[in-house]
């Protein structure tokens, strides 16, 4: 790939295979007693691993681009020595010896990491000048953004959608805090590029649309939360069929969240998980922005229904939060690569000229023709948007972080 790379990155890229994962290269010792395990939280050298139940189905390693098991033991490790370089991150499968029975003061030791299915990087900050893998094998992303309050941002929105198709990822928008603004102008943005849409929105009370809190005396629960999401502070009540849309959405599968700050993002996790108590914070009235409460990635096991649907409903999925990610790198993003997103492009595109860059200026490019040749007029409007759609993520590539030669 010829890319930079920070020392202990050894993030070799690997496009998500459906077909079984090959073992990497280097030779290691064996460690033949080393049981396999997910890496749900890093911090500072330690990492918290869940041990799935002996008797899982392919030791709850869910089988490539499977969903790894969410019951078992919390165990706490380090890294073998062997790997002082390499970089673990939450959603990584690793092998596990020692004492992997979670015990309190007990440390397993990582011997291994599985090829990954996708990475997800961040982008270089000031603080660390390398982009960074911030979460592994995961197969959706999910960018929550709010319809208000701060308002959305396209431009972000996009650039989370190259990162999600270049990392092999499809992606979910949901549009947070419906009961402030309408989706419809986003959505119709978002779909042609094949990206799904969900809605939450604050419960509805029965003063909804109301500017004015009710007299406190004889305001119920819902009133107090409709005033929590004006104002800040108590914790907001999400409407519960908007949530358990998500949910649905998130079923069976590894996603990562990720959103800027104020946008509910910990609102919404928490009602998804009630056991996440991630920290909620207020928008700051002045600057739109809410407080980072939390920095660090973590997987969450997803409950299959709603608390009140009871403990034996048991887990179905992964949710990773990433509270310190602002943005993705996109600097590696090659054109071809997230073509590759878009099959009916893709397809068109080989009749392009060698180097196209697709872009509009680009000359002769087949993806014009390709709109041009549309049989009727409704489809040549819908391959008109995609095509424009498309393009706008070409642009957000290029436009904002420096590219190398
Ligand atoms: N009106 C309305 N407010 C909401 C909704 N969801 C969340 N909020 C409010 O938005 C504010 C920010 O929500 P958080 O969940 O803390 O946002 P976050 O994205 O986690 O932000 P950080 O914690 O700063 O990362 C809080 O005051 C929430 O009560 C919603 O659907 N509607
Ligand atoms: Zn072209």
């Amino acid at each position: 790939m010829g890319r930079r790379g920070a020392r202990d990155e050894s993030d070799f890229r690997s496009r998500p295979s459906k077909r079984g994962s090959r073992p990497r290269t280097k030779r290691r010792p064996s460690h033949e007693d080393a049981v396999t395990a997910m890496v749900t939280g890093v911090d500072r050298g330690r990492y918290t691993l869940l041990v799935p139940d002996a008797g899982e189905p392919d030791g709850g390693r869910g089988g490539p681009g499977g969903v790894p098991s969410s019951s078992g033991t919390v165990v706490l490790a380090m890294k073998a020595r062997e790997l002082v370089r390499t970089r673990v991150v939450v959603g990584d499968r690793v092998d596990v010896v020692g004492d992997v029975t979670g015990e309190e003061g007990t440390l397993a030791r990582i011997v291994r990491i599985a090829e990954r299915s996708s990475v997800l990087r961040r982008t270089a900050d000031d603080d660390d000048p390398y982009e960074r893998i911030v979460v592994a094998n995961a197969d959706r992303l999910v960018v929550v953004t709010a319809l208000a309050d701060p308002p959305p941002r396209t431009g972000m929105i996009d650039r989370c959608v190259v990162a999600a198709y270049d990392a092999g990822m499809d992606v979910l928008l949901c549009l947070t805090k419906a009961d402030l603004a309408s989706p419809d102008e986003l959505r119709a943005l978002y779909e042609p590029l094949g990206v799904e849409v969900v809605v939450t929105r604050a419960a509805p009370t029965p003063e909804s649309g109301d500017t004015r809190a009710g007299d406190s005396a004889s305001a119920g629960t819902d009133a107090a939360s409709a005033r929590a999401a004006r104002t800040g502070g108590e914790a907001l009540t999400l409407d519960p069929a908007s949530v358990e849309e998500v949910r649905g959405l998130l079923r069976g599968r590894t996603s990562v969240l990720v959103g800027h700050s104020g946008v509910g993002k910990s609102t919404l996790i928490n009602a998804l998980v009630p056991t996440a108590g991630r920290a909620t914070g207020d928008v700051n009235d002045v600057t739109g922005r809410g407080r980072h409460t939390s920095t660090s990635a973590v997987a969450l096991a997803l409950p299959a229904g709603p608390e009140d649907a009871g403990p034996e409903t048991g887990h179905d999925g992964w949710v990773i939060d990433t509270p310190g990610v602002r943005s993705f790198g996109l600097a590696h993003v090659e054109v071809a690569h997230l073509l590759h997103a878009f099959e009916d492009l893709d397809e068109a595109a080989a009749e392009c000229p060698r180097g196209c860059t697709h872009q509009a200026d680009a000359p002769d490019c087949a993806l014009d023709e390709w709109v041009g040749a549309a049989p009727d007029d409704d489809t040549r409007a819908s391959r008109a948007l995609r095509l424009a759609s498309f393009r706008r993520l070409l642009a957000s590539r290029t436009g904002t972080t420096p590219r190398e030669g």
